[in-house]
């Protein structure tokens, strides 16, 4: 049986082609100003291994020549040019490379820099013109040939006159529709801009003529334009140059020229990986957070390069959540890249890449932290917050890998600390990493329930912000030591007045339960406090919630109300105690004044709201009176 070969449907591919792959029709340019590019990489191969030739660096260049009365945009290249057969094969056949195979057959290796590889870039042209029109002459004839096509009708191939070798692709723009404008296109600003973004590290001279204004005559107030010739791509990456050649100054200009940001950054890193998968990368911590960086709206990610032409502008994949303020870039040759090249085809060099970058940016934190505090702490400021929420999330996964580079307010040093500083003074028989939780550190400088903890003369660490003790809690302990929070039931401090302490228990034993029985559920127990000295009333909370979790539980949208089980401590040393107890002997109404009273202080030590505020203050008035 006479087996058929399968016929590609090269109209429908070329119309799926033009209008499906790409999301951005200014991609086109990209891709032009790659082939061109690619194109003069073929011609420096060749200088390279035949002797006879030289290349002359200067002669080689692309140029884009907008003219807006023909409406064409015109790329042009000085590059190896096509034979009418070239011409034929890679522009007539799509998912043709000539690129790909030229690198192929002459084994090409490093030090060149060939993008082309699926042979369907150029038709991305036909996105946005209505005629395309190839004119080239390739090194070593003396023809040159026009190509020409209106899309998906064929083309036409055939002689024209071109003097230099190289390649000029003529675009005749479509008119502009409701939903495109293609006249951008012919716009010098608006070319500049798309070059800068997608082809500025082309490592050859992109030129335009540029239009700009001089005065009529010298000193005259009326002013002609003028065209000048401009390039208008930066040519050599920052990062593709030796670390030495570059100052601060030069990375800080680069931040500012990407605009990855509009402070002044903290640090860079410029990375130089020459392993399995080979990349370059400067990565940046900024300064301060951007100010939609706590919103959903914050898109992290770092931009990706491919062989110094970009293919994303934030990839996301590249940093984990914790390290989402980090910005810059990343160029590999390594990456399996698909069609459009807005994608990748497998992430196993990204995950390879991500994961050396976090392990980087890891490093660099921790020596900041060591050698540059001031720095660090300042750093810390803007986005300490998104380190908790590191250790917080994913079930603690990150919880090791963050937990060094964490800083909580020391009661005793009156300023940041580490982890490792604080367990490092910790005596033999202090069990517990103290914690106290509170809107400011003035307010929590003046919480009863640190009394008993501060004067035996432990460090308390303040968190201040909600995520803090999620994030504690979520660490459980460091270096086995266990944290426990100030207003916890179990504190781990041997009390001397022990005995003392278990005699008033029995004593006011039926006074605490009568309290219990005018509080009802508002609280769990009342007790007699261990923990305060000088303070009449305070709560501390048994189980897992504590008071400060509540609030931040409660506070969230379409969240369940949690509760955390509140004990109401009295202080059985504080005159207080002396009118309660004569209250219980003598006047109930009164010692059920003063429960209500105490339990609505101790809220309000919280930064709680008492639940009836008209109610607490006409009690308060009846004390008075
Ligand atoms: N300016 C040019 N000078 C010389 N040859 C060119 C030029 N533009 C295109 N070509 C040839 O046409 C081929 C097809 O180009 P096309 O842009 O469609 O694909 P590609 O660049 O090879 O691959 P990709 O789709 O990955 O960009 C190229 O491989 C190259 O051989």
């Amino acid at each position: 049986m006479e087996k058929k070969q399968f016929q590609a449907e090269s109209k429908r591919l070329l119309e799926m082609m033009i209008n499906s792959i790409y999301t951005k029709k200014e991609i086109f340019l990209r891709e032009l100003i790659s082939n061109a590019s690619d194109a003069i990489d073929k011609m420096y191969y060749k200088t390279l291994t035949d002797e006879s030739l030289s290349f002359d660096r200067d002669q080689y260049y692309i140029k884009i020549i907008p003219n807006k009365e023909n409406r064409t945009l015109t790329v042009m290249d000085t590059g190896i040019g096509m034979t009418k057969e070239e011409m034929e094969t890679n522009l007539g056949t799509i998912a043709k490379s000539g690129s790909l195979s030229f690198k192929k057959e002459h084994e090409m290796k490093d030090g060149f820099d060939i993008i082309g590889q699926f042979g369907v870039g150029f038709y991305a042209a036909f996105m946005v013109s209505e005629i395309v029109t190839v004119k080239s002459k390739a090194f070593g004839e003396n023809q040159g040939y026009e190509w020409q096509s209106e899309g998906t009708d064929g083309y036409t191939i055939s002689e024209c006159e071109k003097d230099e070798v190289g390649t000029e692709v003529i675009l005749k723009l479509k008119e502009n529709t409701e939903d495109d404008n293609f006249d951008e296109f012919l716009d010098e600003w608006r070319l500049k801009e798309i070059v800068k973004k997608y082809s500025d590290f082309i490592r050859y001279p992109i030129k335009m003529d540029v239009t700009k204004h001089k005065p009529k005559e010298e000193g005259s107030d009326e002013f002609i334009d003028y065209k000048e010739e401009e390039v208008i791509n930066s040519m050599v990456p920052i990062w593709r140059k030796n670390k030495n050649e570059l100052t601060d100054e030069d990375y800080v200009n680069f931040y500012n020229e990407k605009r990855y940001g509009f402070d002044k950054p903290l640090k860079h890193i410029h990375l130089t990986v020459d392993g399995t998968v080979r990349y370059n990368a400067i990565l940046y911590i900024p300064e301060s957070a951007p100010y939609d960086y706590y919103t959903p709206e914050y898109e992290k990610g770092l931009e990706l390069y491919s062989n110094g032409v970009l293919i994303m502008g934030k990839s996301p994949d590249l940093l984990p959540d914790y390290f989402s303020f980090v910005k810059g870039m990343v160029d590999s040759e390594d990456l399996s890249l698909n069609i459009s090249r807005e994608m990748l085809q497998q992430d196993r060099q990204l995950k390879f890449i991500a994961k050396n970058i976090k392990n980087k940016i890891k490093r660099e934190l921790e020596l900041m932290l060591k050698n540059e505090r001031e720095k660090y702490e300042s750093f810390y400021n803007a986005f300490g917050r998104q380190l908790k929420f590191g250790v917080y999330s994913d079930f603690g996964a990150n919880k090791d890998l963050l937990q060094d580079l964490l800083l909580f307010y020391s009661s005793k040093e009156k300023k940041l600390v580490t982890l490792d500083e604080y367990v490092s003074r910790m005596t033999d028989e202090q069990k517990y990493i103290y914690y106290a939780t509170g809107d400011s550190i003035e307010r929590i400088e003046k919480l009863p329930q640190t009394e008993l903890v501060a004067e035996k003369g432990y460090e308390i660490l303040y968190l201040t912000e909600d995520i803090d003790e999620f994030a504690i809690k979520m660490l459980g302990n460091y270096k086995e030591k266990e944290f426990r929070s100030v207003s916890s039931d179990d504190l781990g401090i041997n009390s001397e007045e022990k005995t003392e302490d278990q005699e008033t228990k029995e004593e006011t034993k039926q006074l605490f339960t009568s309290m219990k029985e005018i509080l009802g559920d508002k609280v769990k127990s009342v007790k007699a406090s261990k923990r305060l000295k000088s303070h009449p009333v305070c709560f501390s909370t048994e189980g897992d919630i504590t008071i400060e979790m509540e609030k931040v539980i409660n506070s969230m949208p379409n969240n369940q109300q949690v509760k955390a089980e509140k004990v109401l401590e009295i202080n059985p040393n504080h005159e207080i105690f002396q009118s309660l107890k004569k209250a219980f002997e003598a006047d109930k109404e009164k010692f059920a004044l003063y429960t209500k009273i105490l339990y609505n202080q101790a809220l309000l030590i919280e930064g709680l709201q008492v639940e009836d505020p008209v109610e607490f203050t006409n009690d308060m008035c009846k004390v008075m009176v």
